[in-house]
Order: C-alpha cells, then structure tokens, then sequence
C-alpha cells in the first residue's frame, strides 16, 4: 500500500518538472512528492536546464543541494514564476490544508510570490471538504499555552506538536499546534478568524491560491486546471473533478 502511494508521488512529481521552463525562478516546496520532482528537476539541470529555486524548507534545501539545483532567497529575487507544492488535504475548490510536514509559513510565502502554483498529490488527498487531516497552526512558543486555549475556542482540541519525543520546531523557531476541527465548511473564513489570535502566526489553510493540480491516482496522472470565467471571476473546472474513478 505504501509502495503504490510511493509510486502515484513519484508520478505526480516528475510531471510537475515538465512545466519548468529554461530561466525560471521555481518556487520548491516540502514533503515527499516534491522529493520527485526535485530529483527529476536535477536531472534536467544536470542536462543543461538554467534555473533558480526558492526552498521552503531546510529539508528541500538539503535535497535540492544533493540534486545540485541552483538556489536563490529573496534577497535576489521578489518572485517566482511557479511554485511546485504537495499538500495534505485539497477539496473541489482547490482549497488546501497543508503544513504536516511544519514548512507551512515558507510554503505561503513562496507560494504567494508565485505567479503560478502548482499541487502536486496521491488522490488520497482529495477530500470533499477539508478538516479530517488535523489543521497545524503555527504559533509562537512564548505563551503557546494561552494560543492553543483561543485556538480550541473555535472548537478543536490542539495538539502540540512532537518528533521524537521532544517538541517539533519549525524552520522559524516556532512551535506548530495540530487542530483537529473535523469539518471546516468555509476555510477562507475560517482562516482569517484563527490568523486574529495573538500568538498565530499562520494557519495551514491555502485558499484560492492553486491554479493546476497534478493529481496521480489508479487511472494514470490528471491535470486539472483552474479556469477563468466573466467578470474575471476565477472557478474551478470542477468538471474534471472525479475522486471516485
Ligand atoms: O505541506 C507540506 C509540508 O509542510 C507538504 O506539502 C504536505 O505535508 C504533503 O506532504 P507529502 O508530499 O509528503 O505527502
């Protein structure tokens, strides 16, 4: 089971390297689909392909310095023109929890830059809605205790975070708490009330922000994009949404 989920990342991943193009600045993200499509974008380096990625984690950094791709911060650049991300949860809207590997607040900040961002996904990412996999929300440490109370308020029980039995700590020094709300309906919402708390200092919540989604499941590897429709209003082409092949 594990193996075909390896597979179906390892899919994903290498498709999302054939959007990156000679001179762009790409936006890498974290976690174990990426893992693939850094190591397929080494390989186009190594035959020639000028780029520049941004990471969004020590972890990608480490693995795009294995891969020998360039790297670049924003001290030299101001955007990227994709970012190439997994996620934890996405639902027809294109919506998205992420953050269960804690490289949550460089994800939105590298994605926000992007002018394009593309999710990469095993189908068992889809979800009608979002809320099972446990929201994390990154805090800072000082008084986490009196953040995680506010935090429950708005019905969740929020877990610290560990790692090997000594608490996690982000790439930003911060602690991250794992909220569990089961079902959160309107995540746009949702997130703008929890970002208010003081001691927040980000939500896993990604919303509106996905414009193509390579999701790899039984049937092969869909791409599904995001379409524009009148008045410059931006809907989902929800057509080609069928978890349920
Ligand atoms: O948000 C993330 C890390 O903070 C990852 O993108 C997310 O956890 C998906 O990881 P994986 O590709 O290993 O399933």
């Amino acid at each position: 089971m594990e193996e075909k989920t390896d597979l179906l990342k390892k899919a994903a991943g290498e498709k999302a390297a054939e959007y990156i193009e000679d001179g762009m600045v790409i936006g890498l993200g974290s976690g174990s689909t990426v893992y693939w499509m850094l190591k397929k974008l080494g390989e186009k380096v190594e035959q020639g392909l000028n780029i520049k990625g941004i990471p969004t984690s020590l972890q990608t950094e480490g693995w795009a310095k294995e891969f020998q791709i360039p790297l670049t911060d924003f001290s030299e650049v101001h955007y990227a023109d994709i970012a190439i991300d997994g996620t934890d949860e996405i639902d027809p809207d294109f919506n998205m929890i992420k953050g269960g590997g804690g490289a949550l607040v460089r994800e939105k900040i590298v994605a926000s830059s992007a002018e394009k961002l593309i999710i990469i996904a095993d189908e068992s990412k889809v979800v009608d809605e979002l809320g099972k996999f446990p929201l994390p929300i990154e805090v800072l440490p000082f008084g986490w205790q009196l953040t995680a109370e506010k935090i429950a308020e708005f019905g969740a029980k929020p877990v610290l975070r560990k790692k090997d039995g000594r608490v996690f700590i982000s790439d930003n020094g911060n602690y991250i708490l794992d909220c569990g709300f089961e079902s959160i309906p309107d995540p746009g919402h949702f997130h703008k009330n929890l970002k208010q708390l003081l001691g927040v200092v980000e939500t896993g919540l990604f919303v509106g922000m996905t414009d193509l989604v390579i999701l790899a499941g039984a049937k092969g590897v869909k791409v599904l994009n995001r379409v524009k429709v009148q008045n410059g209003e931006k809907t989902i082409d929800s057509a080609l949404w069928d978890k349920k092949e």
